[in-house]
């Protein structure tokens, strides 16, 4: 059984959608498990919060996460971050890495966060999102976690406690058996991870082949997807459900390149109110506020949408105000008072846009999981929870066309 250790709650539905779509029955859970599981199923990804906390929270949760799917079963793991390699300048994704290489006893493992589906691809170690480099992508504008460089092996090598060395396009060519042995060479050199190019998909299909035998893989969702094709054979998904029509919000704290977009797309066709991150602060009635507005807009045609979505520019001047820590987190805090006023007076449906935003407010509604439904985008699947007939659009950042809120309510059936 393959066991994911997801960073944020998008990117643990992203992998859900994907291992699901590839025929694992897959199961995504609300952080780490109190209880064992008892639902037979091929892969279990557990949703964490932690990929712009401390270092050291965020290596605690991964071991624990590890820990509890060592228990219910699980063989072989995957640390899933984003396709964007979004980390703080202390790291998580080196240091989480070396955590997980280390409570496993294995000295090896690769880097792999090509999605090629959403044009984030790997070429000499660089990151490419879409015809760009990840730090010219927007991504070096990013609130929590701003990229700045896209050299992969560069960015592991000041994070991570060991070396990185690249296995290059030319080397995926030649096959699987060529690039375990290019595996084994590095490790010979010295170095505890490689960098593995993927301009395509084709290359994820051999590296999914060459990882068979690793006990830790890490990386996007792309090459999940192929490692769920092996294990299954070549199987397809079943059972993708939609969710019934009901009282649904779209709650948007991501302010990527791509959010902007469906916001604005999204501002001409339905109701909305933005976040205002003065009154966040100081006014105490403002989630009782920003709750009636949604309440008085439930009955139109398309769902009201709160959102604290804002282009690079006003983001600096409200950062510059508030300070960048204190403007998150007291967004985040926001929505998800939000959401658990709102889940309690019968919305059922939920759109939410952004890792972190969507992180929350699940981990406010308190549900111990999800069933993974359709997809709505590329790596944006329907999520169910498991107590409830409620569901949740948990979009990442940079995902979905710009009419996405619109296309997710069109799927109600
Ligand atoms: N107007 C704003 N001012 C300051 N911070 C903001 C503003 N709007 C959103 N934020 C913060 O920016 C962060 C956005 O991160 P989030 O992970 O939700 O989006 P994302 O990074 O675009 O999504 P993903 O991780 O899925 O790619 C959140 O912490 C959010 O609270
Ligand atoms: O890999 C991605 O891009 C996403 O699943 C994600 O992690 C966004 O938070």
């Amino acid at each position: 059984m393959l066991g994911i250790i997801a960073d944020d709650f998008t990117g643990a539905s992203d992998i859900a959608s994907f291992l699901t779509e590839n025929g694992l029955r897959t199961v995504q859970m609300n952080g780490v498990p109190k209880t064992t599981l008892n639902d037979r199923v091929d892969a279990i990804v557990i949703s964490l919060k932690s990929r712009s906390n401390p270092v050291a929270e965020a290596i605690e949760q991964s071991l624990n996460a590890l820990s509890w799917l060592q228990a219910n079963g699980c063989t072989q793991f995957y640390f899933k971050y984003c396709s964007t390699f979004d980390s703080t300048e202390q790291g998580n994704i080196g240091p989480v890495t070396d955590a997980l290489l280390d409570a496993l006893g294995e000295d090896f493992t690769v880097i792999s966060p090509a999605l090629p589906v959403n044009g984030r691809t790997i070429f000499n170690g660089y990151l490419f999102v879409g015809n760009v480099l990840l730090n010219e992508s927007g991504m070096q504008n990013h609130p929590v976690t701003p990229m700045r460089d896209a050299n992969l092996v560069r960015l592991m090598d000041a994070q991570a406690r060991g070396t990185t060395g690249l296995v290059s396009h030319q080397d995926l060519l030649q096959g699987a058996e060529n690039v375990k042995a290019c595996f084994n060479v590095l490790k010979a050199q010295g170095h505890r991870y490689a960098v593995v190019d993927a301009v395509d998909n084709s290359q994820l299909a051999v590296l999914a082949q060459a990882v068979a035998e690793l006990k830790l893989v890490t990386g996007g969702s792309g090459l999940g997807a192929y490692i769920a094709a092996r294990l299954s054979g070549g199987k397809q998904g079943e059972n993708a459900f939609v969710p019934p029509k009901g009282n649904t919000v779209v709650l948007s704290g991501s302010c990527s390149l791509m959010t902007n977009k469906q916001v604005a797309n999204y501002q001409q066709k339905a109701p909305h109110l933005q976040l205002d991150v003065e009154q966040a602060l100081n006014n105490e009635n403002y989630v009782d506020q920003l709750y009636d507005w949604v309440m008085a807009h439930l009955d139109a045609p398309l769902a009201p949408m709160v959102f604290a979505t804002v282009p690079p520019e006003q983001l600096k001047a409200i950062q510059q105000q508030f300070g960048a820590k204190q403007a998150s987190q007291i967004i985040e805090a926001t929505f998800a008072k939000l959401a658990k006023k709102l889940h309690t007076a019968g919305v059922v449906n939920f759109i939410t846009a952004g890792g972190e935003t969507s992180s929350i407010v699940v981990q406010e509604l308190g549900f111990s999981g999800f069933h993974i439904g359709k997809q709505i985008a590329a790596g944006v699947p329907w999520l169910q929870a498991v107590e409830e007939p409620i569901y949740f659009a948990l979009k990442s950042g940079n995902f979905g066309k710009e009419d996405f809120f619109v296309y997710a309510q069109g799927m109600f059936i």
